[in-house]
């Protein structure tokens, strides 16, 4: 598969973070300067991405502005601009909208099959079916090949699918590099399924202070933590930089999900809900578990490796997700999944919540760090595996 594209979302907000007022008219929270820096990095994108909220909203061009970018495009090889496109789950664009007409680069239209057909005169309509969890980790079991029902449980994990392969197709067409410029949903669902690797903000001395205006960013779990790596200041506008952590990534951030989501498949139980999935840097599933799978006392992660045989080379370079930590101590079974994580070659473990200390005091985290695996801990995520837990006393998510 080609690598996805470096993805870096630009934004205009207003000092109580919103992108736009409430009325018909686009509010422009950027000066001159600010639009011109914009301009340089849809020059140096090789696609352009919106949602269908802005396209009808501002009816924008998307086009690079400055002669003399375009100039430096073409003379670096490239076309005079970069591709555009944009998301839609309804179809609603008008072909009439400038988004379409303008610019010779190609247009794109990412929709689920049947609704957008009505565009292709004016567009490429790349349809992607709504993702339900049909492929990866917690769709099939790379050691049984079974199948299951399709089952979005993890909030947000369809979309993450989903946009996902929105930048698969991208890649596929030869974008390296994507600048998404909005709305608030298309942000808050790139930052939410960790595909994000950039943000550039800036931030207009403006108070919209109107509840029904768009934000730029609302209910999400932001799985990646950002650093902060640049301020600058245009006149008097705040330009903020972030990059997203290079861990977790957005392959960890998409196979927690897939364990977090497989917890649905746990029968009914007085203990943790927890799912399992032992996965490749490559994104290779090795296999997938379930508390109570096989036999009602095992845990997600015993029932995971177990799937795999225990000499097989490839568990060196695999990591462990689980929705849950690791336990360290166990009535039901001789080994804890700590211990069973140590006595394999696995080094790294990526889990959502720090078990509480409802059974027993779990030092999974202490003991897998002490003899020297790598653990990723992602708390925004564990909201989801509290939310299939609540049977538990105390447990709310
Ligand atoms: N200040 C700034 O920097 C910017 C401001 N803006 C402002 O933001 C506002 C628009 O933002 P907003 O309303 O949040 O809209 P968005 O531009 O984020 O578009 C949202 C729409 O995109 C489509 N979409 C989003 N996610 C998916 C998905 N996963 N699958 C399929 N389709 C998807 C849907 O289209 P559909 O409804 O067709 O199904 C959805 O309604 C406008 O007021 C605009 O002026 C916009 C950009 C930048
Ligand atoms: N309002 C606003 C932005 N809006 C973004 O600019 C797009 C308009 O593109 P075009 O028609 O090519 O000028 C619009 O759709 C939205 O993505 N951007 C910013 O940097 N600052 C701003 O204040």
């Amino acid at each position: 598969m080609t690598e996805r594209p470096h993805v870096l979302l630009s934004a205009a907000q207003s000092l109580d973070g919103y992108l736009d007022d409430a009325s018909d008219t686009r509010l422009l929270l950027s000066n001159e300067d600010d639009f011109a820096e914009v301009d340089r990095l849809r020059a140096e994108a090789d696609a352009i991405l919106v949602g269908a909220g802005t396209v009808r909203a501002d009816n924008p061009r998307l086009l690079v502005r400055s002669a003399k970018l375009r100039q430096e495009r073409l003379a670096a090889g490239k076309p005079e601009q970069p591709i555009k496109a944009t998301v839609t789950a309804g179809g609603d664009l008008d072909p009439a909208a400038r988004f379409f007409t303008t610019g010779d680069a190609p247009k794109l239209v990412y929709a689920p099959p049947g609704v957008a057909d009505g565009l292709a005169g004016v567009a490429t309509v790349v349809t992607i079916p709504p993702s339900e969890g049909a492929e990866g980790g917690a769709g099939t079991d790379a050691t049984t090949g079974g199948e299951r029902p399709a089952k979005v449980g993890a909030a947000g994990s369809g979309t993450a699918r989903w946009l996902g392969n929105v930048l698969d197709d991208l890649a596929a067409r030869g974008v390296r590099k994507l600048l998404v410029e909005g709305g608030g949903a298309v942000h808050t669902q790139f930052l939410d399924a960790g595909l994000a690797d950039e943000v550039r903000l800036a931030v207009a001395p403006l108070i919209v202070g109107d509840p029904r205006a768009p934000r730029f960013l609302a209910g999400g779990a932001f799985p990646r933590p950002l650093e902060l790596t640049g301020v600058g200041r245009l006149g008097d506008v705040a330009v903020l930089h972030y990059r997203a952590a290079d861990e977790p990534s957005a392959l960890d951030v998409r196979r927690l999900r897939d364990a977090i989501e497989l917890a649905d498949r746990c029968p009914p139980s007085a203990t943790f809900r927890v799912g399992a999935v032992i996965g490749l840097p490559d994104g290779t599933v090795l296999a997938t578990g379930h508390s109570g799978e096989g036999d009602p006392r095992n845990h997600a992660e015993e029932a995971a490796l177990s799937k795999v045989a225990p000499d097989d080379p490839r568990l060196a370079e695999a990591t462990m997700y689980s929705s849950l930590e690791p336990c360290s101590a166990r009535a039901s079974h001789p080994k804890s999944c700590t211990q069973l994580i140590l006595e394999s070659p696995i080094s790294r473990v990526v889990m959502a919540w720090r078990e509480p200390s409802l059974f027993v005091d779990c030092e999974g985290v202490e003991w897998l760090t002490a003899a020297g695996r790598r653990v990723i801990e992602v708390p925004a995520l564990a909201a989801d595996v509290r939310r299939a837990n609540t049977h538990l006393p105390g447990v709310r998510p």
